[in-house]
């Protein structure tokens, strides 16, 4: 069939939907303001996190979902623990709001759409638009914790949206470009991978390994060994890649690219739709930049090897994977804005 495309009063770009060309101007702009031209830094990580905290604010005691709550409630939202350091990128992304005519909850998803773009190795996600302005703030609790347990986090994800174990662990994979400011407040910016600036595997086989340091201070709520310097594992990844109903899922993750990104590009949309009809919304994912690839191999930090695998997943072997040559892996901080 041939699609009728519309041109935009831009006079540069073409959309399938005429409410799509505003997009691209606002895209253009965060790509060169917001992610420092087009980084996998600090403020696409903190952007990402943020599409899961204002999506998930919903279920049986009530919240609106993806409604960009946390940006026009922030006064109410950001004060929630499981929130702590969102105020961050919340007070970085309303000057683009109020600069660009999008509702709140559009660009919250846009912007964490087009800022996972800048990640090599990540899917392309898509970009629904029609959030309708929020009615309310989230109630507190919304959100899991790093100290949670495994049947509560399990729970909460029923809860919000009907997802099952499996794709908890699908959402998970947000946290192979991830890093931590306050779980140790002494050490911010500690990655949960030895690669935060790559969409890869290697956050399912760091998390498998053994922990054996804290990066940081011991006896931070939340936080278990990590395996190696530099690195901060949190409780619930830790809990979540040895517990029966997730491990094996876990660990099928390990050096296994394509299935990472098709199964987070799906998760991602599910969690963007949170609170709304796919149907009510239009399909602008052709304004997401096309991300670079990754086509290197899942690898055993330097020093490491399958010895140091706490093997969880009963009916399925760690895979074999050679080891990076090297005196032992310490990672880089993920430097500040
Ligand atoms: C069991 C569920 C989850 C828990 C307990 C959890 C917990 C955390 C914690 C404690 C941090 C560190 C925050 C800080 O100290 O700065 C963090 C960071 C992050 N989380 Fe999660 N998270 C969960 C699920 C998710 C999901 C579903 C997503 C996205 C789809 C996500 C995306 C991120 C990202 C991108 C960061 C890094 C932010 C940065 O580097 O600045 N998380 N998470
Ligand atoms: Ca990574
Ligand atoms: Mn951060």
């Amino acid at each position: 069939a041939i699609i009728k495309r519309v041109a935009c009063p831009d006079g540069v770009n073409t959309a399938t939907n005429a409410a799509c060309c505003p997009l691209f101007a606002i895209r253009d702009d965060i790509q060169e303001n917001l992610f420092d031209g087009g980084e996998c830094g600090e403020e696409v990580h903190e952007s990402l996190r943020l599409t899961f905290h204002d999506a998930i604010g919903i279920g049986s005691n009530g919240g609106g979902g993806a409604d960009g709550s946390m940006i026009v409630f922030s006064d109410i939202e950001t004060n929630f623990h499981a929130n702590l350091g969102i105020d961050e990128i919340v007070g970085e992304q309303k000057p683009f709001i109020a600069k660009h005519n999008i509702t709140p909850g559009d660009f919250i998803q846009f912007a964490g759409a087009v800022g996972v773009s800048n990640c090599p190795g990540a899917p392309r996600l898509n970009f629904f638009l029609g959030r309708p302005a929020p009615l309310a703030p989230a109630p507190d609790k919304t959100v899991p914790e790093p100290f949670d347990t495994v049947d509560s986090i399990l729970a909460r994800f029923a809860d919000a949206g009907n997802f099952s174990p499996v794709e908890v662990v699908w959402l998970l994979i947000s946290h192979t470009i991830a890093a931590a400011d306050h779980v140790d407040p002494s050490i911010p910016g500690t990655p949960f991978d030895s690669t935060p600036e790559v969409f890869d595997t290697q956050f399912f086989v760091e998390t498998q390994l053994r922990g054996t340091l804290f990066p940081g201070t011991g006896g931070n709520q939340g936080e278990v060994e990590s395996p190696l310097h530099g690195e901060i594992r949190l409780q619930s990844d830790h809990l979540l890649a040895r517990d029966s109903r997730t491990n094996c899922e876990w660990q099928s993750f390990v050096n296994n690219q394509n299935k990472l990104q098709n199964r987070f590009q799906a998760v991602m949309l599910k969690l963007s739709l949170l609170g709304h009809n796919q149907d009510d919304m239009v399909d602008c994912s052709e304004v997401i930049p096309v991300p670079p690839p990754f086509t290197g191999k899942a690898t055993f930090p330097a020093g490491l090897s399958h010895s140091d695998v706490e093997q969880a997943c009963a009916t399925a072997a760690f895979p074999t994977l050679a080891t990076d040559p090297g005196p032992a892996t310490s990672v880089a901080p993920v430097p500040p804005s």
